[in-house]
């Protein structure tokens, strides 16, 4: 981890080398290849190269919907389950284990409803406590699966989950690089959140802007072995609804940032190949993709709390995971913010569908 640190500041070549022996990856690299030969054959069965065969994928449920008002997105992960994945995974070919939700239990005589009740007090934030709690169990366990060289997913739960899972990806693979696709950046700090829900704060824990990580609920997050996000390491796809201090933080940071208009201007194509050229480059290195499923159009995915109109096509969110099982670095994921309990004209359906439709794709499940 302190390798990690100084690297960055080291000679490419030396970084390249210091990066092979950190993460003992095969010294073929498919992308190096690529950019001699033209683009990579597909296998028929997609892998990543983060997984150690026979090929475990590790399922955490995260049942937490404190980081949100909205009840319902709790049960997310059984809603998913109910819908197919793990017979869709077995089907690709992985060996699942599936761990079940996670037990948040500390409900009781926290009052949710008073806590959300009240307006957005600038500079507060909304059941931290209960939040940070919840994240440290995930993070124990994303890690350890991570180290075991297991595809790990998190079901979540609204993204506030995102603390726990990407902070037990960067502990157990400290080289990994973060694909978040999302309507919004997730990014505020307690000083520039203006609505207080914690989903809204999971980059500046992770990046620990303003201190972040000195919050209550959240000091378990000052531990030397658990790197600081490095803004290099990130990078989004779909943001359409930011707050003013998310936007300074982003320019200021220089956070590689494809929002719904690069998508339009570009197309998904393009977007993805600047996405990996980004966070991969010439190298290979664990892959982390936080899927929010609000990032896709409400039209295809509308059970879920924050819906901004606009957002990625249908096959333009398929798109981006087949691209992340082609990029064969898939390491981790999250699928978070299904409310299926917010019931529109069939909603709930095709919103889950899709949530287990994109998983499957991230996965490696080709269409050919
Ligand atoms: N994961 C999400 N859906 N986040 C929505 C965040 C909305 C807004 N930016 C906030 O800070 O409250
Ligand atoms: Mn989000
Ligand atoms: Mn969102």
């Amino acid at each position: 981890m302190v390798l990690r640190g100084r690297s960055e500041t080291l000679m490419p070549q030396v970084q390249h080398f210091l990066t092979r022996r950190i993460s003992a990856r095969p010294i073929l690299s498919w992308r190096l290849l690529a950019t001699v030969s033209g683009p990579r054959p597909l296998p028929a069965t997609l892998f990543s190269r983060y997984v150690v065969e026979p090929r475990k994928v590790t399922i955490v449920g995260a049942p937490l919907a404190d980081g949100q008002p909205l009840l319902g997105v709790d049960r997310g992960p059984t809603f998913i389950r109910k819908r197919g994945l793990v017979q869709r995974l077995e089907r690709d070919a992985w060996r699942v284990e599936d761990l079940g939700d996670l037990d948040f239990e500390m409900r009781s005589g926290l009052g949710r409803q008073e806590d959300f009740a009240e307006g957005a007090a600038h500079g507060s934030t909304k059941r931290a406590k209960m939040v940070g709690h919840a994240n440290r169990i995930l993070y124990e366990v994303t890690h350890e699966h991570a180290r075991q060289d297991k595809l790990v997913l998190t079901l979540g739960g609204d993204h506030s989950i995102g603390v726990g899972s990407v902070a037990g990806a960067l502990k157990g693979r400290p080289e990994t690089a973060i694909i978040w696709v999302d309507a919004h950046a997730d990014i505020n700090s307690r000083n520039t959140s203006e609505s207080g829900h914690l989903h809204g704060m999971v980059l500046s824990f992770l990046m620990n802007l303003d201190n972040s990580r000195n919050m209550k609920g959240f000091h378990w997050l000052n531990d030397e072995s658990i790197p600081v996000l490095l803004p290099t390491r990130l990078v989004y796809v779909g943001l359409r609804d930011l707050d003013k201090g998310e936007k300074a933080f982003i320019r200021s940071l220089g956070i590689k940032a494809y929002t719904m208009h690069e998508v339009d201007k570009f197309g998904i194509g393009k977007i993805m190949e600047m996405v990996l050229d980004h966070i991969l480059g010439r190298t290979d290195r664990p892959l982390h993709l936080s899927f929010d499923i609000d990032a896709v159009d409400p039209l295809y995915a509308p059970s879920t709390g924050t819906r901004v109109a606009g957002g990625l096509s249908y096959r333009e969110a398929y798109y981006i995971c087949e691209e992340v099982a082609h990029s064969g670095c898939l390491a981790s994921m999250d699928l978070v913010e299904v409310n299926p309990t917010l019931t529109m004209a069939g909603g709930d359906e095709r919103t889950v569908d899709m949530a287990v439709g994109l998983i499957s794709s991230a996965t490696g499940n080709s269409i050919l």
